[in-house]
């Protein structure tokens, strides 16, 4: 039975590394996939992972539908075994949908990958759609950690190292940006509540305030 199905984790936890892991097995066996990616880092038509490996793919954009593609796809002879989305939080709602009908009227198995919740911790509508439709959903196995070693949860996006909560849903980046740049950092939810990153957690460590007062 085809399913739809949603790998969701934080930023940087391996989404891009597995889906392009479970691409490569699939075209092993000499199955034929159809790859499509939003706004990946690596720029259009392209899905790639900090690993250092990187795909061609479909880049779908706005007004794009998934399932008609698709149809277009097999109606010109291409052979289509499954399909993988990468960055599925910034597909619009109804693409999911198409999605969903891929999955029920072509057969196919569809694997989503993608943040659930933006630096807001709000869930992006793609996501949101996702989690209504799919038919599981696989938590990456491999755990992003907070700077205290925690599990990271959230998604904090950073200005020069400090956390904001005010600003665009989508900002595509990357974490470990450099001093000043719009970036991200993961956390777990106790310090994305306090918006402690890394860097401001250094800082009130050096900071003359936290220094051991001598009673003398
Ligand atoms: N130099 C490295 N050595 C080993 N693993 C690495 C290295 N750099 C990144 N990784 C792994 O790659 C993961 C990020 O993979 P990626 O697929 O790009 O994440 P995502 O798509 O979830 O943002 C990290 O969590 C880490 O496990
Ligand atoms: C939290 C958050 C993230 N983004 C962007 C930043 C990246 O370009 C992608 C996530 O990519 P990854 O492969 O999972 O690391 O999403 C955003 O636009 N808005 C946000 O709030």
């Amino acid at each position: 039975m085809s399913e739809l199905v949603f790998f969701s984790g934080t930023m940087d936890c391996g989404k891009s590394t597995l889906a392009l892991q479970m691409g490569h097995n699939r075209s092993a066996r000499g199955l034929q996939g159809v790859i499509f990616t939003r706004d990946d880092r690596a720029g259009a038509g392209k899905l790639s992972s900090r690993l250092g490996l990187v795909t061609d793919a479909v880049e779908v954009a706005p007004d794009m539908d998934l399932y008609a593609h698709l149809i277009g796809e097999m109606s010109k002879g291409g052979k289509v075994d499954y399909v993988i989305v990468d960055e599925a939080q910034f597909l619009h709602p109804e693409q999911i949908d198409q999605l969903a009908r891929v999955v029920d009227d072509l057969g196919l198995d569809v694997f989503a990958f993608g943040i659930t919740t933006d630096f807001r911790t709000r869930l992006f509508p793609g996501s949101r759609r996702l989690i209504e439709l799919a038919d599981r959903i696989e938590a990456l196995q491999v755990e992003a950690m907070c700077w205290c070693g925690a599990r990271a949860t959230h998604n904090a996006r950073t200005v020069g190292g400090e956390m904001v909560v005010e600003g665009e849903q989508v900002v595509v980046g990357d974490v470990d940006q450099h001093e000043g740049d719009v970036g991200y950092e993961v956390l777990c939810r106790r310090h994305h509540q306090r918006r402690v990153t890394s860097a401001t957690a250094r800082a009130d460590v050096l900071s003359p305030d936290v220094l051991p007062v001598d009673p003398a």
